[in-house]
Parts: structure tokens; sequence; C-alpha cells
């Protein structure tokens, strides 16, 4: 079940909202509502944010964000539709039961901190505690706790004023994290930010998020953010989301013309990870088994390459078409693995690390799990398309200089 979801949701800004989702409904356009006073924010929203899962909401300043993450932690009443947290719907609980949800389910960093001058760094971080009736020695606990999970121990007795802007919004995200509660909502929590530091930031927050699994919706009007920090990230435009999905699927695979032109300048090469380019082995072979029964597989499932594992199916290497009939011909009876075949790199490696010496990789690369087994290969021409930002086909037209050999019907077979 989603921890949290929004199901055809609205927020009409102006007198008798209403009337806007019904002339919604009928086709009318965003021009024809403001005509009549109203501001449709938010338009027919529809996502599930699963637990443990960074699910990024990415628009241009306008485009509806804010309004969104409002609804979500009730702060505006939806015009209509659903926000739904851990199975309670917002739309029916008032007052006291509303505020417990909020204050129980959801905690909020914002982009300015909204740090209270006057008070310690410490009282901050305990800041949200008071009202859910903790004593004054377990707010406390929980709050240098927290401060200890930002980086920030020893801090406590520090005044705001202190501390640099980085260190600020750590005390905001300290604050957040000592709620405890299971989502967190982020608005734009590191746009104020130097970019070092932001980025540094992203990295604690998606480090932190693994460590105590909560569900984070961030936004953010930064793609390249959206894309990093994002397991999913929803796109919207005027008040809609475009499109949901992974950073991948996005640039891979985007909905439509408008997803597509905002996409195109991002770096792929940072964004995309082996684990996203690789393509999952066709066939493998056994390290105990000879280069007659590669070179069987390989000429039967027409393969490029062959990857080559143990028991466990930890990767050994790879053998090529090309190397494997030369070792048949020459009538080895172990297969031919080489040290530069058997190059491995993990599913989270940045493609952009892959690339430095990817125009003198002579075989595809072996993607591994974290438990060090085979997951994948990435061919030379995908890295070499990568590089020169071609599709694969182009590159493949062009042909890959010092391709190995083909392996041919015809080429001799010498039996060992
Ligand atoms: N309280 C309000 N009253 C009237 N209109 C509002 C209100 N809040 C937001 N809007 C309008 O709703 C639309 C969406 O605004 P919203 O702040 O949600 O966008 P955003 O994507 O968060 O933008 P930004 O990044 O600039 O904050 C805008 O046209 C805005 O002017």
């Amino acid at each position: 079940m989603p921890v949290l979801a929004a199901e055809h949701l609205y927020k009409i800004f102006g007198r008798r909202p209403q009337r806007g989702v019904e002339a919604l409904h009928r086709g009318a356009g965003r021009d024809e509502l403001r005509a009549q006073g109203l501001t449709p924010a938010v338009i027919d929203a529809s996502f599930e944010v699963r637990a443990g899962e960074i699910f990024v909401v990415m628009g241009l300043s306008g485009s509806g964000k804010s309004t969104l993450i409002r609804m979500i932690n009730g702060l505006h009443p939806a015009t209509a539709g659903d926000v739904v947290i851990d199975g309670e719907n917002l739309a029916h609980l008032k007052g006291e039961a509303l505020r417990r949800v909020r204050r129980e389910k959801v905690s909020m960093v914002f982009q300015h901190f909204a740090l209270l001058p006057h008070r310690t760094v410490g009282e901050n971080a305990a800041y949200a505690l008071k009202v859910q009736g903790l004593n004054k020695a377990d707010r406390e606990a929980r709050a240098a706790r927290a401060l200890g999970m930002v980086g920030l121990d020893g801090w406590g007795g520090s005044m705001p004023s202190e501390l640099s802007g980085g260190m600020q919004q750590r005390v905001g995200l300290a604050r957040a994290l000592a709620a405890e509660t299971d989502i967190m909502l982020m608005d734009e929590a590191f746009s104020a930010l130097d970019p070092l530091i932001r980025r540094e930031m992203q990295d604690q927050l998606v480090e932190l998020q693994q460590r105590l699994d909560k569900t984070i919706v961030f936004i953010t009007h930064d793609l390249n953010e959206a894309m990093r920090m994002g397991d999913r990230v929803a796109m919207m435009r005027d008040g809609r989301i475009e499109q949901i999905g992974t950073a991948e699927q996005i640039l891979n695979d985007p909905k439509n013309d408008y997803v597509a032109q905002f996409v195109q300048d991002v770096d792929r090469a940072k964004v995309l990870t082996a684990g996203a380019v690789m393509e999952p082995p066709a066939m493998v072979i056994g390290a105990e088994q000879g280069p007659r029964q590669a070179h069987r597989l390989i000429r039967e499932h027409q393969l490029d390459a062959l990857a080559v594992v143990r028991r466990d199916r930890t990767p050994v290497g790879v053998v090529l078409p090309g190397e494997i009939a030369a070792a048949v011909r020459e009538g080895s009876d172990r297969l031919p693995l080489t040290e530069r075949s058997a190059s491995t790199v993990g599913l989270d490696t940045p493609l952009a690390d892959l690339l430095a010496d990817a125009a003198r990789r002579e075989s595809p690369l072996l993607v591994v799990d974290d438990a060090g087994r085979l997951a994948g290969l990435i061919p030379q021409v995908t890295l070499l398309a990568a590089l020169s930002h071609e599709p694969v086909e182009t590159v493949l037209a062009d042909g890959i200089p010092d391709s190995p050999e083909p392996l041919t019907d015809d080429a001799e077979v010498v039996a060992p």
C-alpha cells in the first residue's frame, strides 16, 4: 500500500472555486478560468508515493508545486480530490484529528529554514516536539540525536545566526528528523544553498533516507536536482502532472514534447547509472565450461559477448566472438579470459565515470549488484553512443574502431 496518495486532486484559488473544477471537467482552459477570477493551481493530480521512496515534484515557478505540497500536509484544503496518508483521507478529518495526522505522520523542511532566531539550535531542533507532548528530557535527547544525524553534534547551544546557511538548513532537517515522522516533505529545501553545499546536502539526504527509510516528497524547480535525487520524478506544468517516472524513463521516453524539450539539455552521463544503461545478459556460461561450449552458445544465440560466471553468479570475465573463435582454432581447452575483459562496475556507478576510457575499452563492462553478482553488461557501443551524444544506431552504422572480427559460420573450427 502506498504511504501517501493523491487522487484527482484540484486546488483552485478564487471565489466559489468549485465552479472552476466543473469548468475544467467540461474542458475549459486555464484562461477561461482566469477570466472568471479563478486560478487553477493544481489540476487533476494523481500519484502514489511508496514507503521509503524519494518522490520528486519538479516544475517551473508557478507550476503548482508548493500548492500541491501544502495540500499534502493539510495546510490547504483541496478544492476536489483526496489526499490519503497511511490510509487516512485528509478530506474526512477536521480539527484535532487533522492536526494529529499532520503532527505524527508528516514533517516539513522549508526553503528558508524557518528557524526561530532567538532560540538555540537545540531548541529549534526540538521545536516540533513540544506539541507532540514529550517531556523536556525526551525532547532534548531526540533533538540532540537528530542534530547528530545531520553532523551538528555539539552545536545545540549555539544560536542560528552563528551558523552558515548550509548548517542552518541542517538544523531545519534535524527538526524534521526529530519529529520521527515516516513522511518528510521538503519544499525547495536546498534551493537557497551554494552549489557545493547543496550537492553535499543532496548526498546527505539520500544517505539519511537509506539509513532511516523515510518517505520523502521533495520539491524542486531544478531538473538536475530532481534527476539526481528522485527515485521517481513527477514533472508538473501549469498545475498538471505531465509525466511520472524514474529519471531514466523520463530521459529515455518523454511522454510529450514539453517533457522532451525540458530534459533535452540534461547531462545524461551524470544522471544515468550503469544499472540504467546495461543490458541484462542474454546468456551466461559457467567458468568451468570450455571454449567449444562458449563458441556454440555465441553462434546459436548470436551474442556479441558472453559473460563467464562462477556458480554463485559472480563474474569471472567475458568472452567475445573473435576471441573464442581463435581459441577454438588453437585448440585451447580453457576459456580465453583476460584481465581487460573482467572490468566490473556497480549498478549505481554514474555513466560519466565510465566514459573516460570508453573509446579504449575493447569489451563490454560487467555490471554487478551489491552482492557482487552479475546484473548485466554494458556494450562498448553504448558507452560510445553516450560519449558522442548519438543514438546507439548511429554509432553502429558508423562502426566502432577496432571492433573484434565477427565470428562467421564458415570460421575454421578445429576440434581440441
Ligand atoms: N494563496 C494563493 N492565492 C491565489 N493564487 C495562488 C495562491 N497560491 C498560489 N497561487 C497561484 O497558484 C499557481 C501555482 O503556484 P505555486 O506557488 O503552487 O507554484 P510553484 O510551482 O510552487 O511556484 P514557485 O516555485 O514559484 O513557488 C500560481 O499561479 C500562483 O500564483
